[in-house]
């Protein structure tokens, strides 16, 4: 097999190294940077139709290293696997989702280890794509701009009640709080994350402002009671099948006249088609199981059928790109730590999706949108300022 993979793989000119399992080494193209050491022999025969779900599961189970700069092995993995693999990949499974499988889901990614996230996001810890206001800020500055980004767009004000659909590490309950004086409840389906988010709520002494629960988004109290919505990072959990119910949630929560923030990972295609061969199936095996990516298109007829109208729309693609390539250096500028904190199988998979999922941004495989959707008045007319001018004053 190796006969007809090597000058396969040669043509393509990468800056590649093999080493076999009898440590002989090949070179595959000029000045290489990355060595894929191939521990098992049985492993060339899937490399000769490769994938990036075969490569990632492969050096997730021990089979291969990869020797090098990650961004370099994924943009190595991807010209590969297009070169070599096949196309005919399946319309990714939509599934069933109860709350049993999603608070499993969710305790299998985010329950982690609050320690190992705490190595590599900023000091917030805010578990989502940043902004950048001019693209030259550090995490910590578009962090920062993102909640206030958020806040300002929710035209949130002091003692108005706002809910967060997913708090994770509750930096945007606390920066509501702190920053605009609003009322927050927040809920997660992460233990952990709930445990350290209560405890920095009462050191910064925001408790009387903010209460945060372990709650399912099918559990929210539907009586109109927030003035404001906000759901960061979430949805891509939620499950096309329950789609419309999850925007139904948001619909019954808020108050007529407020405002509703709907911030998430979308997709490229409407079918789901998958991009980047074998990309999403990694995902979804070791990185977020039942995760599901709905299309721009999706998201918004499930809000506008749930009765909201939707006022502003914005794609934040290349920021999402940037955020991930800042968490990425971090992690592998201190992979010791992290050895550590994690078992090696875990901080493989974080590996592998930190830097890939920067590339799939990066390559336009996916991306960001924020919807802001307002809840009509009775008579038609909502609470929204004439044009966007004050989000940037
Ligand atoms: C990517 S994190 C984002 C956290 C936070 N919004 C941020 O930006 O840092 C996703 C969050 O959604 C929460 N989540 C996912 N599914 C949920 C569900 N069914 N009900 C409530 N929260 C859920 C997770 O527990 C986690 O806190």
């Amino acid at each position: 097999m190796l006969a007809t993979l090597l000058p396969a793989l040669k043509e393509l000119a990468l800056p590649l190294k093999l080493q076999l399992w009898d440590g002989n080494e090949i070179e595959i193209g000029p000045t290489p940077c990355v060595t894929l050491v191939i521990k098992d022999p049985s492993l060339v025969t899937r490399l000769r139709q490769p994938s990036l779900d075969v490569l990632g599961a492969a050096y997730v189970e021990g089979q291969i290293d990869l020797l090098g700069p990650v961004g370099e092995v994924i943009r190595i993995g991807d010209v590969i696997t297009r070169a070599l693999g096949q196309d005919d990949f399946p319309l990714p499974s939509r599934e069933a989702h109860d709350k049993t499988t999603d608070a499993e889901a969710i305790s299998y990614h985010y329950d982690l280890s609050n320690d190992f996230y705490r190595l590599w996001l900023d000091r917030d810890m805010v578990y989502s794509c940043a902004y950048f206001e001019t693209g030259s800020e550090d995490l910590e500055q578009a962090q920062q701009a993102k909640l206030r980004h958020l806040c300002r767009k929710l035209r949130l004000k002091p003692g108005e009640r706002l809910l967060d659909v997913g708090c994770g590490w509750g930096g945007l309950a606390r920066y509501a709080a702190r920053e605009f004086g609003a009322k927050v409840f927040g809920i997660t389906l992460s233990r952990e994350q709930l445990e350290l988010a209560r405890e920095r709520v009462a050191e910064e002494g925001l408790a009387k402002q903010i209460t945060l629960e372990l709650m399912d988004y099918r559990d929210l109290p539907q009586d109109g009671r927030f003035d404001k919505v906000v759901s960061v990072g979430m949805f891509e959990h939620v499950g096309h099948a329950n789609l419309p119910l999850y925007c139904q949630r948001l619909f019954d929560a808020v108050r007529p006249g407020g405002l509703v923030m709907n911030h998430g990972i979308t997709a490229r295609h409407i079918d789901g088609r998958p991009v980047g061969h074998g990309a999403g199936e990694f995902i979804n095996r070791y990185v977020f199981p039942h995760g599901e990516l709905p299309h721009l298109v999706n998201i918004s007829s499930c809000i506008s059928d749930a009765g909201l109208e939707i006022v502003d729309v914005e794609s934040l693609r290349l920021h999402y790109a940037r955020t991930l390539e800042f968490w990425s250096e971090r992690l592998e500028a201190q992979l010791e730590q992290a050895k550590r904190m994690v078992p090696e199988r875990a901080l493989r998979i974080w590996r592998l999706y930190l830097a890939g999922c920067a590339y799939g941004f990066r390559h336009n495989w996916i991306n960001l949108h924020q919807i802001l959707a307002s809840k009509p008045l009775a008579d038609g007319s909502h609470e929204l300022p004439w044009s966007r001018a004050d989000l940037y004053s």
